[in-house]
């Protein structure tokens, strides 16, 4: 279930009255999703998708508003915010922060083919260029600077062996992360996994839920993206998804020596992040309804995997 807020059809009806997105015709909650309430809302004129927001820190929902139009103005395929016919995006309904959205088509792949990686790849490429001169500044909540504080509050649920492996990792980014030049910046998505993402056919139809959007290292953002897009089950890297998304990726913005040079811990990093989040989940603040958690154990298989095997040499950029 995903609609921790109920709405009735007149609630929805009298919503739409401030956008020009015509009258409704049905409403449907959507079972899938883990934090908002999300409604599929038919008009006479379009498919639309209504977010409350029930959980975060609403301060930063205009970061978020930002973030979608600059993405949506420069043609991604992202959901752009409706706004109303004053121009305004955010907005309240059953006293939580509401957006309206256009749905997206597609549904995500759970086994990605290799021209869908390099979709994504092509995407995430056009996105990060031109995310390098997004003008607002959300700094990444999920780097090294929470990592730090973070990992202690796991420890004590965790093997003597696994307490040693999350120390010596923290440890190891903070020599290599602490020192190193910075990495090109821009805005990020933060959470680009598979699910979140619309396909039809080998079409991306949509990139979807930029909630963990933040800015900060470009690089963080692919390592997500190829920990979850191009591992196999034994949490090894899958060479030929990993090269179709890094070669359609560096067509659009090639990674710098520096990024060349991160690429391996950078891989370590964000898996250790989603072993710890996930770990944060678990056994430190479990949410309020009673949906399975994901595995945190798929991460730390992954992190063992990059830190004993290491990095998959990157393609190189085609001229
Ligand atoms: N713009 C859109 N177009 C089409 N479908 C959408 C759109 N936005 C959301 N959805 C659908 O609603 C579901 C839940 O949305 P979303 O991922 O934003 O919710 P969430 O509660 O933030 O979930 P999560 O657990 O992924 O953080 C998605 O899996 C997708 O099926
Ligand atoms: N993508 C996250 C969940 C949503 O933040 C995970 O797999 O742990």
């Amino acid at each position: 279930m995903a609609v921790f807020t109920p709405l009735s059809e007149t609630q929805v009806a009298d919503f739409l009255d401030r956008f020009d997105a015509g009258s409704l015709v049905s409403l449907e909650g959507v079972p899938a999703g883990t934090e908002n309430s999300t409604f599929f809302v038919t008009t006479d004129r379009r498919d639309l998708v209504l977010t409350l927001f029930e959980q975060g820190d609403h301060e930063e929902l205009p970061f978020f508003v930002e973030l979608l139009d600059y993405l949506d103005e420069h043609r991604l395929p992202v959901p752009g915010p409706l706004h109303d016919r004053e121009g305004v995006a955010l907005h309240s309904l059953a006293g939580k922060p509401a957006l309206l959205f256009p749905r997206m088509p597609g549904k995500f792949p759970k086994a990605p083919n290799l021209a869908q990686c390099q979709a994504l790849g092509d995407a995430l490429g056009r996105m990060h260029k031109v995310s390098r001169y997004f003008p607002g500044h959300r700094p990444n909540p999920r780097d090294l600077h929470w990592l730090l504080p973070m990992h202690h509050k796991v420890l004590g649920y965790l093997s003597p062996q696994d307490q040693t492996l999350m120390k010596d990792e923290v440890e190891t980014y903070q020599g290599v992360f602490g020192a190193a030049p910075e990495l090109p910046q821009g805005a990020l998505h933060g959470d680009l996994f598979r699910d979140n993402t619309l396909f039809e056919g080998d079409r991306l139809g949509g990139i979807i839920d930029f909630y963990n959007g933040c800015t900060g290292d470009l690089l963080f953002d692919l390592a997500i993206v190829i920990n979850d897009w191009a591992t196999d089950a034994d949490g090894q890297l899958n060479a030929k998804r990993h090269d179709a998304i890094l070669s359609a990726y560096q067509v659009r913005r090639p990674l710098t020596d520096a990024e060349r040079e991160a690429w391996p811990m950078m891989l370590r990093m964000t898996a250790l992040r989603y072993w710890l989040s996930r770990l944060l989940v678990v056994y430190v603040d479990p949410p309020a309804h009673d949906l399975t958690p994901h595995d945190p154990e798929q991460f730390r298989s992954i992190l063992l995997a990059r830190l004993n095997h290491g990095a998959l040499p990157l393609p190189e950029v085609s001229e």
